[in-house]
């Protein structure tokens, strides 16, 4: 995609719901912009006719209105800063939550391949970039270039050969930023992917330290996260380098025109060809000219930074969605009535097939094992009933219906899965049981936690359902997180369960009771166990063997 379609498309979410309070920025502006354009002009009245001609009460009235402008453009450019952090806040939370919500929509092998530092620090880091690219960069231009224009209107109709001067060293600014806007913004694009490698780095840390620090691989880790970082720190000092070479050299260039202007003006004065005030009134409709000028050419650096962000964010956007959505599909009510069809079902998920011609039926009301060595296909054939990937040949039928068919949500919302590595969420027991649903009774969930025997074990915390568990719920066994697991699908009351090793961590006296407990719960769902354990399986109706093909 084109650097000027990403940048349509962001303005698009830029201006989207925000027409009317940009309309006021951009007047506010404009106003701001012609009131300071009447201060040369003051000035030069102030000089020439007031004080040079002992003027008192003109003197008074210019100073009056000199100091209401200044006032007046000050007030508005409060109000100016507080449209545009507003505007820069929504814009980036509606850009955050687009991000998050196409996430939660890719596949089974984008999430398979997924860098998660690379994707916090789209995130965070480059979200953060483009929050002060929008409405204020793009009106600034607009405003600085009609401000440019008119103070060179004024420019040329005072003195040409001093303007001659001015434009010549203009041209020479405008050169060297120019050359420098481009390598500062290859330079930053280099910054941005080392940043995403060393948040991967840190994320990996961060997210595994126990493991790290048992397994001894801290050294390895500070190796590889120090070498990184070295490397990320003499970019950021070069870019930096560069950006301030950048403003001396623009800084130098400035200086040579306001000494051109009182050198060559002061001479002409000397000469009697020009006068005090309009030398003032001349220098300052200079600065209201390189002043523009300049902000337009760091504008384009902004631009250019922004645009590095704004691309690896629409890189993530663009990432096509192939499990399709299908929302105008069928919904699965709450109460379907049916069997679960594999029919002739194959699936790769590279070149070797995985799966092949497998037929299975799962009935309503039954208890369906499937079993077979590892790596055979088991888990797959679960991803493939919660389309996480979608088969390559054959059909997968709910009430005589392809799953494709179905509105993916729904689908999905009457399908619970209980696997071996539970997802915890650093919040209470009741949250992680209930999933936040808020609808839920109490009652039923003390309930189900009592038939999965871990009712006691919180009802004896100092803080009950309400006690928090931790990040990835650290301060829970392996046992009671695959409670948590079985009473938070039971609590969902999907319609199809699926428990893949989701007692592996209970003893076979525990696993028995929990089972006998739960089952006048699974009496009228689909439920599919997988397990190595055959005490885990001798209760199922119907047991599939899967053979992995060599
Ligand atoms: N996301 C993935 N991308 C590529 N290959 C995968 C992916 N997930 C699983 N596989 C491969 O597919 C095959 C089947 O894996 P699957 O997890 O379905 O086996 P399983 O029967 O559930 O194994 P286990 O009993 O050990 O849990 C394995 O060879 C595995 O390496």
């Amino acid at each position: 995609m084109s650097n000027s379609k990403n940048i349509k498309r962001f303005l698009k979410v830029v201006f989207e719901k925000n027409k009317v309070i940009a309309s006021i920025a951009f007047i506010i502006m404009l106003i701001t912009s012609v009131l300071d354009l009447f201060i040369p002009q003051i000035t030069r009245l102030i000089l020439d006719d007031a004080i040079n001609n002992s003027k008192t009460n003109l003197l008074i009235k210019l100073v009056l209105l000199y100091t209401a402008i200044r006032i007046s453009s000050s007030l508005l450019s409060v109000i100016l800063e507080y449209i545009y952090s507003k505007m820069k806040k929504r814009v980036y939370i509606k850009l955050k939550i687009k991000l998050l919500k196409h996430l939660s929509k890719l596949s089974g092998d984008y999430y398979t391949n997924i860098k998660t530092g690379n994707i916090l620090s789209i995130i965070e880091n480059d979200m953060f970039i483009v929050e002060n690219f929008g409405a204020e960069i793009l009106f600034s231009l607009i405003i600085n270039a009609i401000t440019a224009f008119i103070a060179l209107f004024f420019l040329l109709k005072m003195e040409f050969d001093l303007l001659l001067i001015v434009i010549i060293l203009q041209l020479l600014i405008t050169l060297s930023q120019s050359k420098f806007t481009k390598i500062i913004s290859s330079k930053t694009e280099e910054i941005r992917k080392s940043d995403g490698n060393l948040s991967n780095i840190i994320q990996e840390f961060v997210s595994n330290i126990m493991n790290i620090v048992i397994s001894k691989s801290s050294f390895n880790f500070f190796k590889r996260y120090i070498k990184q970082e070295k490397s990320l720190v003499s970019k950021c000092i070069k870019l930096d380098m560069i950006i301030s070479s950048n403003i001396s050299i623009a800084r130098i260039l400035n200086s040579l025109i306001t000494i051109c202007i009182y050198g060559y003006g002061g001479l002409k004065i000397i000469k009697g060809k020009m006068s005090i005030g309009e030398l003032i009134a001349f220098q300052q409709y200079t600065e209201m000219l390189i002043g523009p000028c300049i902000s337009i050419i760091r504008s384009n650096t902004r631009i250019q930074q922004s645009l590095v962000s704004i691309n690896r964010i629409f890189s993530v956007l663009d990432e096509p969605i192939i499990i399709n959505q299908n929302n105008k599909g069928h919904r699965l009510s709450d109460t379907f009535n049916g069997d679960i069809v594999f029919d002739k079902v194959a699936f790769s998920y590279d070149k070797d097939k995985t799966l092949d011609n497998i037929n299975m039926i799962f009935e309503k009301g039954k208890m369906t094992a499937l079993v077979g060595t590892s790596g055979c296909g088991k888990s797959t054939i679960v991803n493939l009933l919660f389309r996480l990937w979608d088969i390559n040949k054959g059909k997968i039928m709910i009430d005589n219906i392809d799953i494709k068919d179905y509105n993916l949500k729904s689908l999905r919302k009457n399908i619970s899965i209980v696997t071996q590595d539970l997802l915890l969420f650093d919040d209470s027991i009741l949250n992680n049981l209930t999933l936040g649903n808020k609808n839920i009774r109490k009652q039923y969930v003390e309930n189900i936690c009592n038939r999965v025997e871990i009712y006691k074990f919180i009802s004896e915390l100092p803080n009950g359902f309400d006690t928090i568990i931790g990040e990835k719920g650290v301060k829970l066994s392996g046992g009671q997180k695959q409670r948590v697991a079985i009473a938070r699908a039971l609590i969902s009351n999907s319609s199809i369960i699926i428990f893949d090793e989701a007692t592996s961590a209970l003893d076979n006296i525990s696993q028995k009771r929990i089972l006998e407990n739960i089952n006048d719960l699974l009496k009228n769902k689909t439920i599919i166990v997988i397990a190595h354990r055959l005490s885990t399986i001798k209760n199922a109706d119907k047991i599939y063997v899967i053979d992995k093909e060599k």
